[in-house]
């Protein structure tokens, strides 16, 4: 299989070859005619290509390419982007006995949209053939014009069998990621094919918007697709999007009414709101202030209130030690591949070791901030056991911590998460009859 992204040298976009010359059509001729505009597809593509060819985030290129965009084409180009890389490596594979000769990459990406409207988007085998031949010919690829057509209507008759051959849990997932998961590697990859639902906090007292499934921890679930600001009482502030595992920690700190609590790493500031919401004094330490901003509007919707301070979590200290800290490390984020199956195809296992060791500067930094008998709630929404496990290992070796886990009272809604030393752990696989969940991690730590 190919494992995108490639360190290939880029294309000539004009040509569509690597070496800047002609190059023929590899599939026979179709007929030229002026290829229709179509902005979804040009900014799904632009997101494809530039996760495959450059790492570039989803979000990066949907900011930078989408501006402007009515927000219908837009959506739907985040939702042809998402499936293709939420099947990219089955997909890479099911091509790859089509094709006679390696494609340039970005003609390689194109026909990977096509084989997801085909096989995983529904879309009509004429449309789906038509949108790609057009997008090749309005991106200066029209010599492989002749090739997308022939390969599509293949995979448009054949696409189901070809696909019945292969292990796409395990192709879909890139090797080091399969083996660092281990057991639990098939399950997590079955929940990340899933389009992740809507999840809602209520606002205590607050009346959940209608169409909304009641989970067993309270969170309101709404299908994948749902659009936040379109529910009911979203302006009044009534519930903020939070998924269900990521709500867990918080609930793990126990009582915090009337106690400070420092929220480090806190925008956009779910966690923030679930503290003020439990009577916490909150401050929020965020070291983007754009995002911290963003935290402050949320707050505010929230009708809650919480102090924030715009500094590094690692260097900035509270006036006076406190009674808690919650800190949600920043990380590999594998825990949230379903809303961003790109991050599948960006991360390296060099990015988790160089987190892991922010997460332990971290976390020294949050035993300086405690009283003596202080609360560290440590959580990330990563699957690896090197962000999570391990973290709260190395920080007991280092002293000054007392492990404090959680019981099966506390985890009473969510028993599954428990793991057998009592530490919390979700993955995307769990709760599948459910519509599934995010993977995250938590512990509990007291200063000694
Ligand atoms: C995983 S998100 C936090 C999510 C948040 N706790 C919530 O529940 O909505 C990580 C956040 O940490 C911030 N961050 C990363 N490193 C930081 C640091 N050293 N100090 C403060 N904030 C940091 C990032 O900008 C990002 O907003």
């Amino acid at each position: 299989m190919t494992q995108p992204p490639s360190n290939k040298p880029p294309l000539n976009p004009a040509s569509g070859t690597r070496n800047g010359g002609p190059r023929r059509s590899q599939g026979g001729r179709t007929p030229e005619r002026r290829p229709a505009p179509d902005p979804t597809r040009d900014l799904a593509f632009d997101i494809v290509c530039g996760v495959v060819e450059h790492r570039r985030m989803l979000e990066t290129t949907l900011d930078r390419a989408g501006q402007g965009l009515d927000p219908r084409d837009r959506a739907s180009a985040h939702r042809l982007a998402a499936t293709t890389l939420r099947h990219l490596g089955s997909m890479t594979e099911l091509l790859q006995p089509l094709l006679r000769r390696e494609p340039p990459e970005p003609v390689r990406c194109a026909l990977l949209m096509g084989v997801a409207q085909l096989l995983h988007l529904e879309t009509p085998p004429h449309a789906a053939v038509g949108t790609i031949v057009d997008l090749l010919r309005r991106r200066g690829l029209a010599p492989f014009a002749g090739l997308a057509n022939a390969v599509l209507r293949r995979v448009s008759r054949e696409g189901q069998e070809l696909l019945d051959g292969l292990d796409e849990d395990r192709l879909d997932v890139p090797p080091w990621l399969w083996s660092a998961w281990g057991k639990r590697a098939r399950a997590i990859s079955r929940g990340l094919h899933r389009e992740a639902p809507l999840d809602l906090t209520l606002r205590p007292g607050a009346v959940a918007p209608e169409g909304g499934e009641v989970l067993p921890t309270g969170s309101v679930r709404y299908p994948a697709g749902t659009r936040i600001m379109a529910l009911e009482g979203f302006e009044d502030g009534a519930f903020w999007a939070q998924d269900v595992a990521a709500t867990m920690p918080v609930k793990l700190m126990g009582d915090v009414a009337g106690k400070t609590v420092v929220d480090l790493c806190a925008a956009p500031g779910g966690k923030t709101a679930q503290l003020a919401t439990a009577g916490a004094q909150v401050v929020a330490v965020e070291r983007e202030e754009a995002r911290a901003k963003r935290l402050e509007e949320n707050i505010a919707r929230l009708k809650l209130s919480a102090k924030t301070v715009i500094a590094d979590a690692a260097t900035w200290r509270p006036d006076a030690p406190v009674d808690m800290v919650l800190l949600d490390a920043p990380c590999s984020a594998t825990g949230t591949l379903r809303r961003h199956p790109d991050v599948l195809w960006i991360k390296r296992p060099r990015d988790v070791t160089a987190l892991a060791e922010g997460q332990d500067a971290l976390i020294d930094a949050a035993h300086e901030m405690l009283k003596p008998g202080g609360v560290l709630l440590y959580a990330v929404c990563s699957l690896q056991d090197e962000e999570g496990p391990e973290r709260i290992k190395a920080a007991i070796a280092r002293g000054g911590w007392k492990f404090d886990p959680f019981s099966e009272a506390e985890l009473a809604d969510m028993a599954v998460a428990r793991t057998w030393d009592g530490m919390f752990r979700t993955h995307p696989g769990l709760w599948s009859e459910l519509g599934g969940m995010d993977g995250f991690f938590a512990a509990r730590l007291i200063k000694v």
